[in-house]
Order: C-alpha cells, then structure tokens, then sequence
C-alpha cells in the first residue's frame, strides 16, 4: 500500500456501514475513515469500538465526524437509509431513500468535496443516478455497488456445484441490484473452461440447476432477510473490495453501477456492469458479448430503472 493519506468518509453507520467500517480496518485499505450518521451517539459508539481493535489491526485513524470532513475525503462511501422489511422489494424503498439523498449529497458537496462517491444504499442503481444529478460530478467519479454482491452470490453457488474456490469462478450478474438482474451465462468460465464446453461435452449442470441457481442468487436478500433481518457481511466485503480498487488505483474489472453512455445499446440510466475500476473511478465500462437473450434482458431491466427513476419528482 502507498504511503499517502487516503480518507473515506462514510455516511450511515447502520449494519451495513458499521461492517463495511469492520472489513476496511481488518483489511488496512485506507489510512483514515471518518464516521458520518444522523444519529451521532451510533458513529461515535462505532468510532470508540472499532478503535479498540486497533492493536490488533492495521493502523487506521478512524473518528465520528460530520460533513466538513468531507473537504479532503478521496472516497465518500454512502450506506444511510432504510433497509427492507420483510417481503419488501429494494424498489420499495424508492421514496423513503431517495428524499434524504438531496440533503446528504449537498452537505457532503458544501464541504468542497472532490473526490468519488460510491453509493449502496437501495434501490442503489436508482440512488446513485440521483447522486450523479445532485452532485453534478462526472459520471466517472460517481458510481453504485450495483451487482457486485450479486455477482459474488453467483460465484459462490456455482463454485460449490463445481467444488471449485469461486475466485477461479468468472461469472456476471449484470442489470439492476433487483428483479430484474441477469445472469451472464454466455461468458460465464470455471478457471478458464467455459461454462457452455462443460455441458456440451458433460451433459452437466443442467439448465435447471443453473436456473435454480440463478434463483438463489436473485432471492439470496429475502432469504437473508427472511432469517435475520437485514443482509451486510456480503456488501461491506463487496464495498472493501472496491475501495481497494479505488484507493490502490487497481484497475480491477468488478461490476458496478454506472452511467451507459451507448454501451450495451443504453443511455442515460445506472445500472450493474463490469467495469474497471481505479483511482479516477469507473475508468470504462467492459462490453461483453451478450446472447441475444441476455441482450433482451439487460435492456428490460433498464426499462424499469428508467420507469423508477421518472417517478421520483425534482431529478
Ligand atoms: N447495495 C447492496 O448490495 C446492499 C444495500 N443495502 C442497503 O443499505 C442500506 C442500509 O442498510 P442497513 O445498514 O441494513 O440499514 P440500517 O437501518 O441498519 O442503517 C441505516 C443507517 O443510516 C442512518 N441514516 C438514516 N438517514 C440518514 C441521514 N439522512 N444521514 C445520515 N445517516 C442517516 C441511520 O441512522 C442508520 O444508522 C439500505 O438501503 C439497504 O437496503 C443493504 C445490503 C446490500
Ligand atoms: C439487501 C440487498 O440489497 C442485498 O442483500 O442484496
């Protein structure tokens, strides 16, 4: 790691933000993180518990702050706002979040800000849009955690059908963080082979099992929910790693929320793709050759994203 100061101001230190403040001190990817939530008390509770693991962690400085830290912040990092109830969808969550997303984003901005914000608060693809517009900074320095637990979740499930470490697993879930997600199976290889050679040749895994599989992952949040409430070990891990992207100016290729600009046939909307991913942000999308299917999909999740975003007024 570079020697430089690098600071991520987060903003909501709810399950999600406090465990994505866990996985950032364990993993020592930033030198300094600054705690932002409406509810002071619950940032400095943060604050003083994750300090106390200091001695056995990587060096971090690490305060509950308020937006002025923002001034200097490489990386604002947003998790605040409602999570799902029980059986309710992310895009349920459009007009409890996207009100207090005004008045985040301006105070973060007033702090002279200029850094890149990643977004994962839901429905993230639509949030992030509305991040874009408030802050008005290029689309490059704006971007959503989009499918990246997503795409985890994909790995993970066809890493265990195979019995393969899912990092040797390369598979996309692309679309909307949502219903209407996709998965990539057309470019989906397990350590190079690709998925389409193993059941030309080895009848296996069926399509039924990729399709149970790819169910799973679209409903791994209800499941989660359904069981303890609110998901965030995945997505704090999911948010560290592009952190690091970003911080170490990786160019990693992660799938992300990010604004197509003719990519894929789309405009004007944010929505999960790989891209990669450094020190400047989203640096470009990566355009995979999509089966016609996928195609048709891609563009009907955008559908619904565009349709979301119009019925938020004032954008
Ligand atoms: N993108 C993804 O893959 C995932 C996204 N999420 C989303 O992350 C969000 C947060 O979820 P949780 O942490 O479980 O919720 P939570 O309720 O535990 O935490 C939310 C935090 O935001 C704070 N907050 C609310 N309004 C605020 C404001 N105006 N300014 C500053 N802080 C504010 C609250 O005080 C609270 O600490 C939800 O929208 C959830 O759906 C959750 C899991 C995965
Ligand atoms: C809550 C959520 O967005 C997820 O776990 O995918």
């Amino acid at each position: 790691m570079s020697e430089r100061v690098t600071r991520v101001a987060l903003i909501g230190s709810g399950f999600v933000g406090a465990s994505y403040a866990f996985a950032l001190l364990n993993q020592g990817i930033s030198t300094e993180l600054v705690i932002i939530d409406k509810n002071k008390h619950k940032a400095e509770g943060d604050a003083m518990d994750l300090n106390h693991g200091i001695p056995f962690a990587p060096y971090m400085k690490i305060w509950a702050g308020d937006y002025e830290d923002c001034k200097t912040a490489d990386l604002v990092v947003i998790t605040a706002g409602a999570n799902q109830a029980p059986g309710e969808t992310r895009m349920d969550l459009i007009n409890k979040n996207a009100h207090i997303f005004k008045d985040i984003v301006d105070d973060v901005m007033k702090s002279g800000f200029e850094g890149i914000f990643l977004v994962a608060t839901n429905p993230v693809d639509v949030l992030t849009y509305v991040t874009q517009k408030y802050s008005g900074l290029p689309a490059n320095r704006v971007f959503g955690s989009g499918t990246i637990l997503d795409t985890a979740r994909l790995r993970f499930l066809v890493g265990q059908e195979f019995n393969i470490d899912p990092r040797s697993v390369h598979a996309y879930v692309m679309g909307e963080h949502g219903d209407t997600e996709l998965p990539i199976w057309s470019n989906t290889n397990i350590g190079g082979r690709l998925l389409s050679d193993y059941q030309r040749k080895e009848g296996f895994p069926s399509q039924e099992k990729l399709d149970e599989i790819f169910v799973n992952v679209r409903d791994a949040a209800y499941q989660i929910i359904d069981r303890k409430g609110a998901t965030y070990y995945g997505i704090a891990m999911g948010l560290a790693r592009l952190t690091k992207a970003i911080l170490w100016n990786e160019n990693a290729v992660l799938s992300v929320s990010t604004l197509l600009t003719g990519q894929y046939g789309l405009e004007d909307v944010y929505l999960g793709v790989p891209a990669v991913v450094n020190r400047s942000g989203v640096r470009e999308v990566v355009e995979l050759q999509l089966s016609e299917d996928e195609y048709k999909k891609l563009h009907h999740s955008a559908e619904v994203l565009k349709k979301a975003l119009q019925s938020i007024n004032g954008i």
